[in-house]
């Protein structure tokens, strides 16, 4: 309608930056499998797709789990949250090794922010791990274990989404 303003997506909202590079990134998977690896061992390893694939390549490698399941939710259009779509459940093979409520799984996905996705794959697997790398306040207390906490209006921007760009200087006139 003419006058309104648009509505901010959750990016805009967020206000403050948190770029992650690949580098930053592996090395704070290594830093959540030497958490996980206190709490282990697990069966598999059910990533939260497409975010958690990643993430799950890594604590998997290190873990030397070879069982990798996904389960794959849609939420974020770019960066607006919808209603969660499950597009492809857990399979059956990794639902039985979990014996059903995800006893000795591992769930990883890249971060919680809400905490609806993680909420949604806890009540598939109840008895599972959840882990992520990183945790805003308001998903925190679904995740077992993470790495880092951000604030609650920090974008976290990931590697895979983002490029090296021009970026000016702080000062006016000094590039
Ligand atoms: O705690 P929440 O508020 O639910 O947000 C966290 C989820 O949002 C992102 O996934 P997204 O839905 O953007 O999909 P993607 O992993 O395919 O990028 C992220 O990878 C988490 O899975
Ligand atoms: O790239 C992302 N960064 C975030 O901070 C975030 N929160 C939900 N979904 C997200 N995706
Ligand atoms: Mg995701």
């Amino acid at each position: 309608m003419a006058g309104e303003a648009p509505e901010l997506s959750a990016q805009e909202r967020a206000g403050k930056a948190f770029p992650v590079s690949w580098d930053q990134f592996h090395r704070d998977c290594r830093a959540l499998t030497w958490r996980l690896n206190e709490v282990g061992p697990f069966h598999a390893v059910i990533a939260i797709t497409r975010g958690g694939l990643v993430p799950a390549a890594i604590v998997a490698r290190e873990l030397g789990v070879r069982v990798i399941d996904t389960v794959c939710i849609a939420s974020y259009d770019h960066d607006k949250q919808g209603e969660l779509q499950v597009l492809k459940g857990i399979s059956d093979a990794a639902m039985k090794l979990g014996g059903g409520t995800g006893k000795g799984l591992l769930i990883v996905d890249d971060l919680v922010d809400t905490g609806k996705t993680g909420r949604m794959v806890r009540e598939m697997l109840p008895d599972a791990h959840f882990a992520t790398v990183y945790a805003k306040p308001m998903g925190r207390p679904l995740v077992d274990t993470f790495i880092t906490e951000v604030s609650q209006d920090t974008w976290i921007f990931f590697p895979w989404d983002t490029a090296l760009s021009y970026h000016p200087p702080l000062r006016d006139g000094a590039g």
